[in-house]
């Protein structure tokens, strides 16, 4: 938020400039006043270099070392009233607005045409983004530090808001979800949502810039929950997602182990039908599961059978035998990524979520849902990284001149600029595509593009956390102030070059997948 206006007093440099000692100083910020004689001893810049500024203009200074949100946070503290004749001239964003900084949003949100977002995109935009920055931003740096998980009541103000809804995309269950009750950001009808609502759904939730407290906002669910929907059966189906979609729940997709990760036929954990026929018993372990440390039910792959036709999909509910213990990734603990084990789980047949033994079906229906929505959300989180490099180098003095007055920081952020944009542009032309076709269909035709897509992305997101550290130097390896959100996007960035399918397999199933297209008969 930005600072409330202050109707306080008015003071002439001349009257500014006679507060210049230790126990009495005040400095201007902007053609704001702001009394620091009692914070100067608790500055965690140190006293000095204010006593260095005492009675002078410090703006420079002042946005050459801190964020905006220091000012949002303590100015209303210390301001004391305005300069004669100042008018303040930084912007304060207020909640839900668009970036004016080029290439910082979407071109179709910031005054281009565009073939794809109609009133309803952006209205449903401007709700989000207003939800998560009133509701969510505020707390998810602290929650972060700590490790805390996000709360049940977020979980349910998520629920309420209908963002939970949102991340899983258009379809009957949105019709579902609205008559029971629930509505959707911006009043979108259910029929009115596709899945350009869904990519600013993620793209919001992704620009909070808190990357381990943001997976734990329901990275989980948005892959643990469409296996529940479209191979689950109508009693468990309804159940379960009327609970997940209120906040009241929570589901994560666990089937990566220790020993089985983008080869998910060596999984190891066993379902093992009950001698009465109506229980699975289940027995191994899961790693690197997503939400799984605080999530009451786990969209599972056990093994049933050999090979790739030995694997099902079990919904298993939390119970006595089932363990969780945090896993220390580079994320925060808030993402609560867990190590489960299973022992003598019991799982009532009715809860297979498709056929025995189609688990492998099942799991590649859902990759690509997830491959997509990791491309809108890193994509996201690179387009902020831009936004904060144009700003910096705008901000930042360096022999002499701003550091977008040399060459060579232009030719970084014209590589960062167009490698986003491309992938952006190739992003909105799937999300067209996945428009025209059904659930079936876009995972048959579209396998292939989004895999090379979200290679392209992870690729893009290695160069852009590169050159993005270089402009920011040093803050770009410090967590707080400057550089946050470049020290965020460079320690996490690789987690989505794995996560999903690794680079290394995205490539093969792309060109395997183009090749299956090949007209054999097309000679050079
Ligand atoms: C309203 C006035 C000010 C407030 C409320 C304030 C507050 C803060 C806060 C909260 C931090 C640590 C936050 C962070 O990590 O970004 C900080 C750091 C710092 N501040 Fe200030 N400050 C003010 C003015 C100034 C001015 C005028 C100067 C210099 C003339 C200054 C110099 C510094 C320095 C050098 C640091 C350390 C930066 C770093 O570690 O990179 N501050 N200040």
């Amino acid at each position: 938020m930005p600072p409330a206006p202050k109707q306080k007093q008015e003071y002439t440099l001349e009257q500014v400039q006679a507060h210049n000692s230790e126990d009495d100083l005040w400095i201007i910020i902007d053609g704001r006043v702001y009394d620091m004689s009692k914070f100067a001893q608790f500055h965690p810049g140190g006293a000095t270099v204010l006593y260095d500024v005492a009675g002078q203009d410090a703006t420079e200074q002042f946005y050459g070392l801190h964020r905006q949100s220091v000012l949002v946070k303590y100015g209303p503290k210390y301001e004391i009233g305005t300069v004669k004749g100042q008018t303040p001239k930084v912007e304060f964003p207020a909640p839900g607005d668009i970036s004016k900084v080029p290439y910082a949003e979407a071109g179709g949100f910031q005054g281009l045409p565009s073939p794809y977002y109609n009133e309803s995109h952006h209205e449903f935009r401007k709700a989000v983004r207003i939800f998560c920055e009133n509701e969510l931003t505020k707390d998810a740096v602290t929650l972060d530090d700590s490790g805390e998980y996000p709360t049940d009541e977020t979980w349910e103000k998520m629920g309420r808001f209908g963002l939970l809804a949102s991340r899983i995309g258009p379809g009957p269950h949105l019709n579902a979800f609205c008559k029971m009750g629930g509505t959707l950001p911006g009043g979108i009808k259910p029929e009115e949502f596709d899945y350009f609502h869904e990519m600013i759904a993620h793209e919001e939730v992704s620009k909070i810039a808190v990357p381990g407290y943001v997976d734990g906002l329901g990275s989980g669910m948005v892959i643990g929950l469409p296996p529940v929907l479209y191979f689950g059966k109508p009693p468990l189906r309804d159940r379960v997602v009327a609970e997940v979609l209120s906040g009241k729940k929570k589901i994560c997709l666990a089937i990566t182990e220790a020993g089985a990760g983008s080869d998910v036929a060596a999984i190891t954990t066993t379902a093992k039908l009950s001698p009465d026929g109506k229980h699975y018993i289940v027995n191994g372990t899961k790693k690197w599961i997503t939400n799984g440390g605080f999530c009451d039910y786990f969209s599972t792959a056990v093994r049933t059978g050999k090979g790739h036709s030995g694997i099902t999909m079990l919904l298993i509910e939390r119970q006595e035998g089932l363990e969780t213990d945090p896993i220390k990734t580079s994320y925060s603990p808030s993402a609560g990524t867990a190590y489960i084990t299973f022992e003598n789980v019991k799982v009532p047949v009715e809860n297979v979520l498709g056929k025995e033994g189609q688990g492998f079906q099942v799991i590649m229906f859902n990759f690509n849902h997830e491959r997509w929505c990791i491309v809108a959300s890193v994509t996201r989180a690179m387009r902020l990284v831009v936004e904060e490099c144009f700003k910096w180098s705008h901000q930042r003095k360096v022999f002499n001149k701003m550091l977008i007055e040399q060459p060579v920081i232009r030719q970084k952020m014209a590589s960062m600029i167009s490698e986003v944009e491309s992938v952006h542009a190739w992003l909105e032309s799937i999300t067209h595509q996945m428009n025209q076709m059904d659930y079936k269909e876009a995972a048959l035709k579209l396998a292939g593009p989004i895999a090379l897509l979200k290679l392209r992305c992870t690729r893009v997101a290695h160069n852009i956390s590169d050159d993005s550290c270089q402009i920011f130097g040093g803050r770009a390896i410090t967590k707080t102030g400057m550089g946050r959100v470049v020290e965020g996007f460079h320690r996490t960035y690789k987690f989505a070059a794995i996560l999903g399918g690794s680079e290394e397999i995205m490539a093969d199933l792309g060109v395997r997948q183009a090749m299956r297209a090949f007209p054999m008969n097309s000679k050079l």
